[in-house]
């Protein structure tokens, strides 16, 4: 299976210099992480090994929610395409987990036949037996969306269902599986019927120990009026404080994401602000994918450092010869005082313990007499890698990051339309973009009553000094920093003094700043002054 692990033998003796953050992974991983996860059974007890694919898979989006929230309306509206085998109704409809990747043609990949491509990050998914690969398949559809990102549509959630017993297969165990390996979960709510099933909840503590994945979309929001959506809100936010468990509670995206015409024009601000924030999110994605995996694997070697304790533990206390299976039997049950002892003495949080109960049942059908002893050379290896060659891929990440940005980003679909040239883009024709689609210089709209004032203050040759442009600008109350930005950016000719179009400029830009929108860091081309535009920057 992994063939991978044995290429590159001499890389052990090199110091350790990475190509990059991906490849730097894969290695640390192979030689240092693994040895131990295989040394105390890891794959049998968390999750199993790290296959190439994992490290090299494009960014993963997983959504999940009860049935009918529209989660594969969610997909279709960003695609702004239908994607092979897509359904889409009131009942529950989704009936599988469908991957949507990018193709150059559409067309489908069922469960069996993706979990034996070795080039898929899926064949650990075979473990879930046929009930799960007959509802499991790979949809291709040829969207530049899915050029940088994958999107996993996952069947609606029931209430009153048991999953293992209804579906057939482990759905929260699936479920967990992703998890680990998504960058984003969003979580689906529908406004409209917010009711919270055990079913749900339970699936959400699946996602333990992800909450830094997590983003929340309250979707359907346009179904109701604003003071139910407010009371909608606020009701979500309860109880998702109960449910997470996490002090700060995972942002709330609210919107209606489908194309059909809003009912209530009165969110259209809202929803427009709120998908721009999440679609921003989904657009850092491919940028931050290193850092994530990085943190996956930091995680995942701290649990294998405190699994390979807690084993080596349990086989120092099995006796040699008589008496094992009631030691077991004590030793099972005596769990915590294991997990004490290494909290006590290798100064571990209790934070990075698996689950008690969880690690009981596993143990059961282990032969304790099988285990390994403490190796502490393949914990300092550990170690090590956690303290120096991490930090060293953790300052490669920047460097990749603007290296690569202009690759990885996730246009196409929905993202299209709001892009920053067209004049549906989000903000656009309002505070220092007002007047970018129009041929005249819209300052030149109020500019009456900014050259009386102009006037007034007796200019010298057409230009007012520094300092009685200063004396009016203070009027507005702005402060300095604000009102010194507006300043630097009306003095076009940066001669220290301001004509009557810079003055007029200047008091624009007061406006924008006291209507709520921010001063740019560079002046727009649309508000320099006709005369001036030799100055355009
Ligand atoms: N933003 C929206 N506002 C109102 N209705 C919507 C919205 N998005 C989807 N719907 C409607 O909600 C219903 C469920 O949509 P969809 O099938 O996408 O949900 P789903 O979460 O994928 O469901 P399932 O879990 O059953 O697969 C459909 O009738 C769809 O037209
Ligand atoms: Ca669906």
């Amino acid at each position: 299976m992994f063939s991978w692990l044995s290429k590159n033998e001499d890389c052990r003796k090199q110091p350790d210099i990475f190509e990059n953050v991906v490849e730097g992974l894969k290695r640390v991983y192979k030689e240092k992480v693994y040895p131990l996860e295989e040394a105390y059974l890891f794959h049998d007890f968390h999750s199993p090994p790290l296959d190439e694919p994992d490290f090299d898979a494009k960014p993963m989006i997983l959504l999940v929610g009860q049935y009918s929230t529209g989660k594969t309306t969610f997909i279709r509206y960003l695609l702004e395409k239908d994607f092979p085998g897509i359904r889409i109704g009131p009942e529950p409809t989704t009936d599988r987990f469908i991957t949507v990747m990018y193709g150059e043609q559409d067309g489908i990949i069922p469960g069996n036949a993706l979990v034996v491509d070795p080039k898929k990050q899926f064949r650990q998914l075979s473990k879930f037996g046929n009930a799960f690969l007959n509802r499991f398949q790979c949809s291709f559809v040829q969207s530049d969306v899915l050029k940088n990102i994958t999107i996993i549509d996952s069947p609606g959630i029931l209430s009153g269902e048991k999953h293992r017993v209804d579906r057939g297969y482990d759905f929260t165990g699936v479920l967990e599986w992703f998890a680990e390996r998504v960058d984003r979960i969003i979580l689906l709510f529908d406004a409209h019927k917010l009711d919270i099933s055990d079913e749900f909840r339970r699936s959400i503590e699946a996602l333990r120990g992800h909450e830094d994945k997590i983003r929340i979309v309250l979707n359907k929001a346009d179904m109701v009026d604003h003071q139910q959506l407010m009371r909608v809100y606020g009701a979500l936010m309860w109880s998702l404080g109960k449910v997470l468990q996490t002090p700060e509670v995972a942002r709330v995206y609210i919107g209606s994401f489908w194309d059909k015409p809003l009912k209530f024009e009165l969110n259209r601000k809202l929803f427009e602000l709120e998908e721009q924030d999440l679609f921003q999110d989904i657009q850092g994605l491919p940028k931050n994918a290193a850092l994530r995996k990085l943190n996956d694997l930091i995680k995942r070697a701290r649990l294998a450092k405190v699994h390979a304790y807690i084993i080596s533990i349990l086989r120092r206390d099995m006796p040699s010869v008589f008496g094992k299976d009631s030691k077991k039997k004590e030793l099972i049950k005596n769990l915590g005082n294991v997990y004490a002892e290494i909290q006590r003495e290798q100064q571990i949080p209790p934070g990075d313990f698996p689950d008690l109960k969880y690690m009981q049942e596993k143990l059961n059908e282990q032969d304790f007499t099988k285990f390994h002893h403490i190796k502490p050379k393949l914990l300092e290896m550990v170690e090590k890698m956690l303290a120096e060659d991490i930090s060293q891929l953790m300052g490669m990440i920047p460097h990749e990051q603007t290296e690569s940005s202009k690759n990885y980003d996730v246009v196409g679909g929905a993202f299209e339309g709001v892009a920053e040239q067209s004049p549906f883009g989000y903000g656009r024709g309002e505070g220092a973009d007002a007047g970018s689609l129009q041929q005249d210089w819209i300052v030149s709209r109020e500019r009456f009553k900014y050259d009386e004032v102009f006037d007034n203050l007796n200019p010298v040759d057409g230009k007012i000094s520094g300092a009685s442009a200063k004396a009016e600008m203070v009027k507005s109350k702005l402060p300095n920093s604000v009102l010194g930005k507006i300043w630097k950016l009306s003095d076009i000719d940066k001669d220290g003094m301001l004509d009557s179009d810079e003055f007029a400029l200047a008091m624009h830009l007061i406006n924008i700043k006291l209507e709520g929108h921010d001063i740019p860091t560079e002046l727009p081309k649309h508000l320099y002054p006709p005369g001036k535009h030799k100055f355009v920057t």
